[in-house]
C-alpha cells in the first residue's frame, strides 16, 4: 500500500518520487509506503492551510461543527479499515485498535459539543480603581491560525484526533505531521475527513520522516502553534527550534507507582500490571516503576510475579497484552536497561527473554537507585520494583525523576494519599488507580520534562485560540 499525501482536497504523489517505507513490528516486511514530501511542497501545503483558514474561521462554529460530526460517521464507517491497518502498522491488537477508533469518534464528539457551549467574556471597567462602567471589554477567543499538529507512533489516530479535532473546532487550519510509524492509520484517518467534505487546504497532510522534514516544519514562519505528543528528546529539539508561537507538548514520563503497607493490594496488583503491560508499556502514561513500602514489598512482589506469569504474549493478530515493540531499535533500548539493571544486582522474577522485537514480560526485584532503568524510560514491557522505607522516600525518588507526568498511590488512607499527592512534582495523580489519561476531557498535563501545557478537551479547546479585546468607550 502506497498512500498519498493530502493537500489542496486532492491526494498527491510526491514530486521527490521517494517515499518512506513502513515496516511491521511483528511481521516480515514492508507494510506500506508514505510520501517523502520536498520543503517546497511542505511551503505550499503551509501557504494553502494559511489561505483556507480565513474562509474556514468565517464559518459560525455550527457551521464547523456540521463538518466534524460527519467526520465522526465517516470514521465510525472505516473503523474495520483503519483498525486493520493500525495492527499491523504498530501491532495494537485489532480489538485494541477498534477502540482507538471508537474512543476517537467520542472525542471529536466531545470538542464539537464543548466548543459550542463555550462563551465569550466581558468585563467591566468600574472594577479597576478609577475606572467607569462605561468602558466594557469585550474578550473573545480567536484562533491562531495554522496548526501544526505532530503524533507519535502509539495512538495514531486518537493522539492525532485530539489535536486536530480542537483545532479545526476552534476555526484553525491544521498542518498534520503524523508520526512515520502510524502514517497510514493517521492518512485513513484523514480520508474520513475528506470524505466528510472539509473545505480544501483546511486541513493538509505531510508526510516523511520527522528527522528530514520536521526541523523545516517546526521552524516555518507560516505556522502559529505546534501541538505535539512524542518523546522528551525530540520535544527539547521542537522546543528549541521552534519561533515564538504558542506550544502544547506531551512528552514522554516514568509514572510511578507507590504502594503504602495499608494498600489493597489485590487492587494495586490489577491495577499495576494492567498500566504497565498493556501494550507492551508502549503507553507515556504506563506505570514504569514500582515503589513499595518494606513491609509489603515481598507479597506484592510475589503476587506481580503471579500476574505476569498469565499474560499473554505473542503477536497481536493473536489477540496477545505483550506484543512486540515498535521496532528493533526500540527492542534494543529495552533489552540494554534489562542487562543493565542485571549487570548491577536486579533479580529478574519474569521475563529477559527475546525474540526479535518482542521483548517477554520482565519484571525485575531488588532494583537499586544506580540502575538506569530506575530512571530511564523503556516504551516496554519492563517492570522495576524498588523498595522504599516511608512515603516520604517514596516522594524523594518520584520527585527526582526528570519526567513529571503522572503517579500513582496505593492506600486505604485518604489523609495519607492526599499528603503524597500534594508532594508529588507530577500532572496528576491517581489515587488507587494505574495512571492513564483517559477520560479524554480530564486536563492531561505533563511537567517538567514530560512537556509543557495542558490537553483534555477543554483545555485543548483553549490552548487553540487567544484572547481579543475589544473595548467600548460609551459616550
Ligand atoms: N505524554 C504523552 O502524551 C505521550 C508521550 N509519548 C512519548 O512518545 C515517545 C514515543 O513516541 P515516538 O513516536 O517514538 O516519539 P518521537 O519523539 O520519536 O516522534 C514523535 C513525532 O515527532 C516527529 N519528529 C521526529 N523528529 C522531529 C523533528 N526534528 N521535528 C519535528 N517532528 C519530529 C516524529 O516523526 P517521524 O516518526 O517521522 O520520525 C513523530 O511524528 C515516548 O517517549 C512516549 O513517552 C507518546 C504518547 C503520549
Ligand atoms: O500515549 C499514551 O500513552 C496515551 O496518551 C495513553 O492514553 P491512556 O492512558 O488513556 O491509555
Amino acid at each position: 500500500m502506497q498512500l498519498p499525501y493530502y493537500i489542496n482536497g486532492e491526494w498527491r504523489k510526491s514530486s521527490s518520487n521517494e517515499t518512506v517505507k513502513i515496516y511491521s513490528p511483528y511481521k516480515d516486511g514492508v507494510v506500506g509506503e508514505v510520501q517523502a514530501i520536498t520543503r517546497e511542497e511542505v511551503d505550499e501545503a503551509i501557504k494553502l492551510a494559511a489561505e483556507a483558514q480565513k474562509a474556514w474561521a468565517e464559518l459560525s462554529i455550527r457551521e464547523r461543527a456540521t463538518y466534524l460530526y460527519r467526520w465522526i460517521d465517516e470514521l465510525l464507517a472505516m473503523k474495520d479499515e483503519i483498525a486493520d491497518i493500525m495492527m499491523q502498522e504498530v501491532g495494537k491488537t485489532f480489538a485494541d485498535a477498534q477502540k482507538e477508533v471508537e474512543r476517537s469518534a467520542d472525542l471529536i464528539r466531545y470538542n464539537i459539543e464543548e466548543a459550542i457551549h463555550m462563551y465569550n467574556e466581558s468585563m467591566s471597567g468600574e472594577n479597576f480603581p478609577g475606572g467607569s462602567k462605561q468602558k466594557i471589554a469585550i474578550v473573545e477567543r480567536v484562533p491562531l491560525g495554522v496548526v501544526l499538529a505532530i503524533s507519535p507512533f502509539n495512538y495514531p489516530v486518537n493522539l492525532s484526533s485530539a489535536k486536530i479535532a480542537p483545532a479545526l473546532m476552534m476555526g484553525n487550519a491544521v498542518i498534520f505531521k503524523p508520526a512515520t510509524q502510524g502514517a497510514l492509520s493517521g492518512i485513513k484517518m484523514i480520508e474520513a475527513l475528506h470524505k466528510a467534505g472539509i473545505p480544501k487546504n483546511v486541513v493538509n497532510v505531510v508526510t516523511g520522516r520527522g528527522s528530514v522534514i520536521g526541523d523545516y516544519l517546526v521552524e516555518h514562519k507560516g505556522i502559529n502553534m505546534i501541538t505535539f505528543t512524542g518523546g522528551t528528546a525530540t520535544g527539547y529539539h521542537i522546543a528549541s527550534k521552534a519561533k515564538m508561537v504558542p506550544l502544547v507538548m506531551e512528552l514522554g514520563g516514568k509514572d510511578p507507582a507507590i504502594v503504602l503497607p495499608d494498600a489493597d493490594l489485590k487492587l494495586a496488583t490489577g491495577q499495576i500490571i494492567s498500566g504497565a503491560f498493556s501494550y507492551s508499556g508502549q503507553r507515556c502514561t504506563a506505570i514504569k516503576r514500582v515503589l513499595v513500602q518494606d513491609e509489603v514489598a515481598d507479597q506484592l512482589t510475589d503476587m506481580l510475579a503471579a500476574e505476569v506469569a498469565k499474560l499473554s504474549i505473542g503477536s497481536p493478530e493473536d489477540k496477545a497484552t505483550v506484543v512486540p515493540v515498535i521496532d528493533t531499535k526500540s527492542a534494543d533500548y529495552i533489552q540494554g536497561l534489562i542487562d543493565d539493571a542485571i549487570e548491577k544486582g536486579a533479580k529478574v522474577l519474569t521475563g529477559n527473554k527475546r525474540e526479535g522485537n518482542l521483548i517477554h514480560p520482565t519484571l525485575l526485584a531488588d532494583v537499586t537507585l544506580d540502575m538506569r532503568v530506575a530512571w530511564e524510560e523503556p516504551f516496554g514491557p519492563v517492570l522495576p520494583i524498588i523498595r522504599i522505607k516511608d512515603a516520604e522516600e517514596a516522594i524523594e525518588i518520584a520527585n527526582k525523576s526528570e519526567f513529571g507526568l503522572q503517579a500513582s498511590v496505593f492506600t486505604n488512607d485518604i489523609n495519607k494519599a492526599f499528603h503524597v499527592a500534594k508532594k508529588l512534582e507530577t500532572g496528576s495523580v491517581q489515587i488507587n488507580g494505574r495512571t492513564e489519561r483517559g477520560p479524554d476531557h480530564f486536563p492531561f498535563i505533563g511537567v517538567k520534562g514530560s512537556g509543557v501545557g495542558v490537553q483534555g478537551v477543554p483545555k485543548s479547546l483553549q490552548s487553540m485560540t487567544r484572547d481579543k479585546v475589544t473595548v467600548l468607550n460609551l459616550q
